[in-house]
């Protein structure tokens, strides 16, 4: 039996842990509040975060980084994007030396415009072979609900890729493996920009066709990106790309596209930072990947805009008709 130390009592980081104790593989969680972690390995729940869910009764939780690790094949990062490098860095002396890293974060990192693979590499100081990523139509409620999901679990080793599937495929949850781990976390993180444009196109109440033509042209973006950093294009036709594009774009459980609603239907930033417990990934990734793409002159237009709503006071009107009014372009054009 496999082993996994979970770091992050949040929603995914709670759900992914539930998965993997559903599918045999040895589990702990880690996380800062000692309250948590108690009704997690007592009451088998995590009411913060899954209310109303019933854990697995082998799911433990601790606020002890040692205690969970000790022994971990898998070393499960669920901490938000911009918080890995210094937590990272604290755990790097007590994780295994044999076990592979795994992120389910999606985000890049403002200042270095890093993939979370990348922090890892850097900050726990192994190679690339033995960090891994999942990424998929992966909304953690749902999930947590038994209800069927699939993902993709990218690894530049593909046996290392297959030993994590097995560690995580359950009934209801099936993996799939991919060597692309660039497309696999550009599609991740990408898509939540895009999920926060529709979002705000929804909260002003703008149609159907407007919904299906950012996110088909936030498809684009995401590919033309990938193009640029070597990702493999299949990915972004897979579940890790389209597929995690359009659950996020079009689920109201989304935290990115509700953050994106309520800025469409005209609350201020800061009224809707306050309103949301939960990490929205996009509102701060939208900046270091305008600055990605940028440094790799790839034209971005949908991220631009978000970028001007959330930090630069462009008005969603404003959004909506800069978009619009650009040059005519052929669809398919720089891939
Ligand atoms: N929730 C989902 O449906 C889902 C699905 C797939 C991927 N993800 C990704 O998983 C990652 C984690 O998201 P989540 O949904 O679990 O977020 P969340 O907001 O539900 O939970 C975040 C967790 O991190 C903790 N945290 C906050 N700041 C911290 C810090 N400085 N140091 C350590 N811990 C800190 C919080 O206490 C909480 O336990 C994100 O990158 C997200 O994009 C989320
Ligand atoms: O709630 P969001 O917007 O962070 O999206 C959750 C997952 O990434 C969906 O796959």
């Amino acid at each position: 039996m496999s082993r996994a130390a979970v770091l992050g009592t949040g929603s995914w980081g709670t759900t992914f842990a539930m998965v993997l104790a559903e599918a045999g593989t040895e589990t702990t969680l880690w996380g800062r509040r000692s309250e948590i972690a108690e009704a997690i390995s007592e009451r088998h729940e995590n009411p913060d975060y899954l209310p109303g869910i019933r854990l697995p009764e082998t799911l433990t939780a601790t606020t002890d980084p040692a205690k969970a690790l000790a022994g971990a094949d898998f070393v499960v990062l669920a901490v938000p994007s911009q918080t890995l490098r210094a937590n990272l860095a604290a755990w790097k002396p007590l994780i295994p030396p044999d076990a592979v890293l795994v992120s389910l974060m999606k985000g890049i990192e403002r200042g270095t415009c890093k993939r979370m693979s990348e922090v890892i590499t850097e900050v726990a100081d192994v190679p690339g072979d033995r960090v891994a990523v999942v990424s998929g139509p992966n909304l953690a409620r749902e999930i947590a609900e038994h209800q069927p999901a699939t993902t993709v679990v990218a690894c530049s080793d593909i046996g290392t890729a297959e030993r994590l599937q097995a560690a995580c495929h359950t009934q209801w949850f099936r993996p799939y493996t991919n060597a692309d781990v660039v497309g696999a976390e550009l599609g991740g993180a990408v898509k939540n920009v895009i999920a926060l444009a529709v979002g705000i196109a929804v909260g002003m109440g703008l149609g159907d066709n407007a919904r299906a033509s950012l996110m088909t042209r936030g498809l684009a973006e995401i590919a033309r990106l990938g193009a640029a950093l070597g990702a493999d294009q299949h990915t972004f036709a897979g579940l890790a790309g389209m597929g995690d594009l359009i659950a996020t774009c079009s689920s109201p459980l989304s935290r990115n596209r509700t953050f994106g609603e309520n800025l469409g239907r005209g609350m201020t930033l800061a009224e809707v930072t306050e309103a949301t417990k939960q990490t929205a990934e996009g509102v701060k990734s939208c900046e270091s990947v305008l600055a990605l793409a940028r440094a790799h002159g790839v034209e971005v237009p949908i991220t631009e805009v978000v970028v001007g709503v959330i930090h630069e006071g462009l008005t969603p009107e404003e959004a909506a008709m800069l978009l619009l009014s650009r040059t005519p372009k052929p669809e398919r054009y720089g891939v």
